[in-house]
């Protein structure tokens, strides 16, 4: 802890951290501020509840019709709210419970389990890679939960004590969920039923990351989470029950994502779309701030085996629709080196084709 600590003071006296600064009721300084088009990635675009977000039954995914609803929200916007996943509200309820508790502790509670300013795993705010960068409106808890041997265990919470047990134990729930889903998405492409998920391999990883957007006084300027896509196979994530915030980019619009009280939000991630050789959409999505209320969300990653290589399957690979990406192992690394250098990573792996 003591080590942890001297880190955390290290980063604290470059940067007040986002929880005093809202709790202070400070301007956000110019780190914070947007910048149009940022890194590539899309611009402050008007938000627009018109467009629905597709709400899709995994429960019912045997059928033709559920499967035909799910393959089009794929490939079209790259996400659905998923309900008959199999968790109830209750249960939904005590996960978002656990943690709050957590991030409701003191700031030195909380900093026991801060991250080391090198890396990723822990307590904490954006990692500085660069005085370019522009920061998210938000502090987070950032855990590698499987498999078990890469737990980073001196960063978890000891405090509420039922965490880690909760969150392992949530996380084991949504692999299962994610599973039946990637072998549904194959059926639904007339593939294999283990044609996405030999790819993922027995060790996928499955990553959580809490994030909490305490209230803000500019929302017109500064986002909890800037436009990014992510670098996962498959995301799904647990939403506050009532403050929304999330928004995705469908058909060149922002869209806001209502919070459904039994819903997942499923979405696809770099590493699907490029398994799916582009067939399935990783979404541009984006966090806004509010003034009054403070945001969480309980976000699993699912990410194919690091030492996999992946790459787009046979079976989409065609002459009208020509192999986009080459196979790579890693893509988290990828993904990160891009991030650093301002690069839309999946643009750095695409197969160039002559048009003669
Ligand atoms: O908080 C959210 O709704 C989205 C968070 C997110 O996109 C992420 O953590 O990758
Ligand atoms: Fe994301």
């Amino acid at each position: 802890m003591g080590s942890n600590d001297l880190l955390v003071s290290e980063e604290q006296s470059l940067l007040k951290s986002v929880e005093q600064m809202s709790k202070e009721g400070d301007e956000p300084p110019s780190a914070y501020h947007v910048v149009e088009g940022l890194n590539g990635f899309g611009s402050n675009k008007d938000s627009s509840t018109q467009t629905p977000i597709p709400i899709i039954d995994v429960s019912l995914l045997s059928s033709e019709d559920e499967l035909r609803k799910l393959r089009s929200a794929l490939s079209s916007a790259g996400l659905f709210q998923a309900i008959g996943h199999g968790m109830s509200v209750s249960y939904l309820d005590k996960m978002r419970e656990v943690v709050k508790q957590f991030f409701a502790l003191p700031v030195e509670e909380k900093n026991k389990c801060a991250r080391a300013v090198n890396d990723h795993e822990g307590y904490g705010c954006d990692t500085i890679v660069s005085e370019k960068q522009v920061l998210d409106w938000s502090y987070r808890m950032y855990l590698q939960v499987s498999p078990e041997e890469i737990r980073k265990l001196s960063v978890w919470p000891q405090n509420p004590p039922e965490f880690g047990e909760v969150l392992v134990e949530y996380a084991k729930k949504v692999k299962s969920i994610v599973d039946d889903l990637l072998r549904s998405m194959a059926r639904s492409l007339d593939l294999e039923e283990g044609s996405f998920l030999d790819q993922f391999g027995e060790k996928s990883t499955l990553a959580t990351r809490i994030n909490f957007y305490p209230p803000c006084s500019r929302p017109d300027l500064v986002l909890g989470c800037k436009p990014h896509t992510d670098g996962s196979g498959i995301t799904v994530l647990l939403q506050d029950k009532e403050v929304e915030g999330l928004q995705v980019q469908i058909d060149d619009k922002w869209v806001n994502v209502p919070t459904i009280p039994d819903a997942l939000f499923i979405n696809i991630g770099d590493q699907m779309q490029i398994i799916s050789n582009g067939v399935f959409k990783s979404p541009m999505h984006r966090v806004v701030t509010n003034t009054e209320k403070l945001r969480m969300s309980l976000v699993v990653f699912n990410v194919p085996d690091a030492e996999n290589e992946i790459g787009p399957v046979e079976g989409l690979i065609n002459e009208t629709r020509p192999r986009l990406y080459r196979n790579i192992k890693d893509y988290l690394m990828i993904n990160y080196s891009c991030y650093q250098e301002g690069k839309i990573p999946l643009e750095t792996i695409k197969v160039a084709h002559n048009s003669a």
